[in-house]
């Protein structure tokens, strides 16, 4: 059905209203003009608008000759404190589309959402919720082009085909959530800070907690209670940065484990049309997140090693050392080639690690994504992903050395962090290895083409396949 925009402008083009000369209505003017149609915005005072804030192609007249000029579709771009300043237009208004574009101020608004207040005040309208998702930033520019959503509801399925149209040709993604009812989800979409990162950060925040105060525990409180000695220095800079390269280790654990459960989920079921639980299907969904939390914990971490020598305690710490070793022992060449050995090697592991980590990071852009193929994606997650594991767990163990061997690692019955964040990625690690023994992976690859084990066969289509997903997604 071609949509019915009304009467045409000057140049022949649909004119589309706008109620608010405010920012949304200047990119909103913008992005229609741009996009072939004629816009009147209507303001309380039009004289006092700028000469050259809406573009050419932008009518500015009262609201009245606004409502007037266009015949089907009305934007409402001012806050909902002021709808009722509009009543008085409510017979320009009758049998037109209204858009309302506002969105809720707190998360526990009334009962109502300003789109059906709207629409209890202008009952001969037709009142379509939409556009609010989108910042006047985006509406101006252009980005998110033809891939970013607009959700859209109304009560009258007409109205909403019409905005649902004119949505596509300003280059968006319109989404169809029903009757206006669903405008009090919608006008509170924006008011959720970044919701896909909730569970991510949640976890390394409990991740950071535990091991920041495992360290306080361990080499701040309890030296103080036993010995009397005073570590409180190391609190805002070295028990951070013993914390961080856990924390990042464990998430990176985090982002391969999934995969791994979901395979071997696979191989006993015997089937990849059988659904996965419904926590491991988040959990899959948030590795991208993980792996990001995971690379910005590591690339702190290096920023972090790189000021460790740049300290104060550090350069007197030296200093006591070498007082210790020439006055005290008489040792003046303190060499230890095995040392030297085991720094270089747990820095250079460390810093290949966070290169492949940061590689990742990259291709986790839609931009870069999505300029590889599906082979090269693959690759790039899965086999680089690994890579970056194998290579931080290196990097801890060659930092761990042969301390772990030693009792005074123990001080206090409490094992060095490090091994306590080793476990879970060596135990990811290890069970990769075993799913690549041929008689696990041969059987796998069957399954992930469609084969079914005997006892599946007959009920083959409850299932959702979501294993082409790629198994290692950071
Ligand atoms: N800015 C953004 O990024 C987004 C905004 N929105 C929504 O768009 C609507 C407008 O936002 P925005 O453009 O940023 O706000 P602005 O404050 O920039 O503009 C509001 C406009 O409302 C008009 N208005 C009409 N009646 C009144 C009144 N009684 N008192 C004061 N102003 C009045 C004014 O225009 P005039 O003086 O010409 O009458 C004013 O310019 C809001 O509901 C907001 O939630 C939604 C998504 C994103
Ligand atoms: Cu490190």
């Amino acid at each position: 059905m071609k949509p019915d925009w009304g009467i045409r402008g000057r140049l022949g083009n649909p004119v589309i209203g706008i109620i608010g000369s405010g920012d949304f209505s200047r990119s909103l003017a913008i992005r229609l003009v741009a996009s072939g149609f004629s816009v009147v915005v209507g303001s309380r005072n039009p004289k006092r608008i700028p000469k050259g804030l809406f573009p050419d192609g932008v009518e500015l007249r009262s609201q009245r000759e606004a409502v007037d000029s266009a015949e089907r579709v009305i934007f409402a771009a001012i806050y909902p404190e002021h709808y009722s300043t509009l009543v008085g237009l409510r017979d320009g208004l009758a049998g037109k589309v209204l858009v309302d574009v506002s969105n809720a101020t707190r998360l526990d608004d009334g009962e109502l959402s300003n789109a059906e207040q709207l629409a209890e005040l202008f009952p001969q309208s037709r009142v379509v919720k939409g556009f609010n998702v989108i910042s006047a930033w985006a509406l101006q520019t252009g980005a998110h082009d033809g891939s970013r959503q607009v959700l859209i509801c109304s009560d009258c399925s007409d109205s909403k085909a019409t905005v649902v149209q004119l949505t596509r040709r300003l280059g968006f993604s319109p989404v169809d959530l029903g009757g206006l009812v669903a405008s009090r989800d919608i006008e509170k979409a924006p008011l959720h800070l970044f919701p896909s990162w909730e569970g991510a950060t949640l976890v390394t925040f409990l991740l950071f907690l535990f091991f920041y105060g495992y360290n306080v525990v361990k080499h701040v409180l309890l030296p103080y209670l036993a010995h009397g000695e005073h570590n409180f220095y190391q609190l805002p800079l070295e028990t951070v940065n013993q914390t961080l390269p856990a924390v990042a280790l464990i998430l990176l654990g985090l982002v391969y484990l999934p995969g791994l459960v979901a395979a071997v989920l696979q191989l006993a079921r015997g089937t990849k049309y059988k659904r996965f639980p419904s926590w491991l299907d988040r959990w899959m969904c948030r590795r991208k997140e993980l792996g990001l939390m995971s690379f910005l914990c590591a690339g702190v971490h290096a920023v972090y090693s790189m000021c460790l020598t740049l300290r104060r305690a550090a350069g007197y710490r030296l200093l006591n050392a070498a007082y210790r070793q020439v006055i005290g022992a008489g040792v003046e060449n303190s060499w230890e080639e095995q040392q030297v050995w085991r720094s270089d090697l747990y820095l250079s592991c460390g810093i290949l690690g966070l290169g492949v980590l940061t590689l990742l990071a990259l291709t986790s852009l839609p931009s870069v994504g999505n300029a590889l193929n599906w082979r090269e994606f693959t690759f790039m997650q899965s086999g680089l992903g690994y890579a970056a594991l194998t290579l931080s767990i290196m990097h801890t163990l060659f930092f761990g050395w042969d301390f772990a061997f030693f009792p005074e690692a123990y001080r206090y019955y409490l094992p060095p962090v490090y091994l306590l964040a080793l476990i879970l990625p060596c135990v990811v690690l290890v069970g990769r290895v075993l799913l690549a023994l041929p008689c696990l992976a041969l059987r796998l690859a069957k399954i992930r083409r469609g084969w079914e084990s005997s006892r599946h066969r007959p009920s083959h289509s409850q299932g959702q396949e979501i294993t082409n997903l790629p198994l290692l997604c950071l």
